[in-house]
């Protein structure tokens, strides 16, 4: 019976799932580490989210068909290291996106409304008196949102946004999608414009080589200085340090994070100091619907994988 190797604990009805298929191990690769090792020699399928799977792991799981990423991004995966080995890599696109674009126009309208702020305010007993405008928030309603990576997410970030908002919405990649701009009312920019004319600019792009870094602070510098930025990709597409000088120095008027380069993120990070950034710990799919979605979908795939069929995700490169 082939085996899959899971180093997260899925919801109880997909391990059964996985288990009317194959046969499932659960080992963490830190906490369990020669347990873990142990099972990686006669696994199938690996299944669970951030590992860094690359030729160091590859080397210990010489039977390997499939790996399955609980999540979209696959940035953990060393692609080459896994295609060179004739290995499928599968992640879950289409189960979380309106979880996550839901989230990002939470992390907008709260951070325009300077809401965890005000909740601190309230909540800390200094609510005395009616509020003076220095805690002013900014509407978001016919403002501009410059969306990078308008992918699957960002599509329907677009969306909500045009129709719910009445938002002009700008969008860059490095191709057009001239269906999409019909459909979602997004119009597409050059990075220039797009830094340079947005009330809101929010990063969706994928971590890659092309990204890695690709907001830093000559883009501070290009924002309005009322500008909100909001990271929902991936920490290292930003330079964390420009966006704290950036806010320190008042370029940019408020940010809302959700990925950082380092995760779970210190605990004295300096953006968990300010009060006009919003930090949430990578939160943008965990719903309880959404996150058993996501535990169903990659069990399918790995199923698929390990039994010789096609599952419906596989990675291209
Ligand atoms: N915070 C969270 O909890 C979550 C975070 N994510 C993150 O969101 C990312 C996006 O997901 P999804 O929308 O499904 O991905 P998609 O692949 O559908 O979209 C990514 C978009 O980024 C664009 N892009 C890629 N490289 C560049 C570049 N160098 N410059 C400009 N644009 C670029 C692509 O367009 P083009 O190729 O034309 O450039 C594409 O439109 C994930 O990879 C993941 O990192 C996802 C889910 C949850
Ligand atoms: O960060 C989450 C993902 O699905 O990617």
């Amino acid at each position: 019976m082939a085996m899959i190797l899971s180093y997260v604990e899925p919801p109880e009805d997909v391990l059964a799932y996985m288990k009317e298929h194959c046969d499932v191990r659960l080992a963490r690769p830190r906490k369990e580490k020669e347990l873990f090792y142990n099972y990686l020699k006669e696994a199938d399928g690996l299944y669970g989210a951030m590992l860094k799977i690359d030729d160091d792991l590859l080397d210990h799981a010489p039977h390997l068909k499939v790996v399955s990423n609980v999540s979209v991004g696959y940035d953990n995966f060393d692609m080459e290291a896994i295609t060179n080995r004739g290995i499928m890599a599968t992640h879950t696109p289409t189960v979380l996106i309106d979880a996550m674009a839901d989230s990002m126009i939470g992390m907008m309208i709260a951070t325009a409304k300077r809401m965890s702020e005000l909740d601190r305010y309230v909540k800390e007993g200094h609510w005395k008196k009616p509020l003076t405008s220095d805690m002013f928030g900014m509407d978001v309603t016919g403002k501009t949102l410059g969306i990078i990576g308008m992918g699957r997410i960002g599509e329907e970030v677009a969306r909500r946004a045009s129709v719910g908002f009445r938002m002009n919405v700008l969008y860059h990649n490095r191709h057009r999608k001239p269906e999409a701009e019909k459909t979602t009312g997004a119009v597409y920019a050059d990075r220039d414009e797009l830094l340079e004319t947005s009330d809101v600019v929010m990063v969706l792009t994928p971590l890659t080589e092309s990204t890695r870094g690709m907001i830093g602070a000559e883009e501070f510098k290009q924002m309005k200085e009322r500008a909100i930025f909001i990271n929902g990709g991936r920490g290292p597409v930003v330079v964390e340090e420009d966006l704290v000088q950036a806010l320190e120095k008042g370029q940019i008027q408020a940010a809302a994070v959700d990925v950082y380069d380092k995760e779970p993120v210190d605990s004295d990070h300096p953006l968990l100091k300010m009060d006009n950034v919003l930090t949430l710990p990578h939160s943008g799919t965990a719903t309880v619907e959404t996150r058993h979605a996501m535990y169903q979908d990659a069990a399918e795939q790995c199923v698929a994988g390990v039994l010789g069929q096609e599952p419906k995700h596989v990675i291209k490169r």
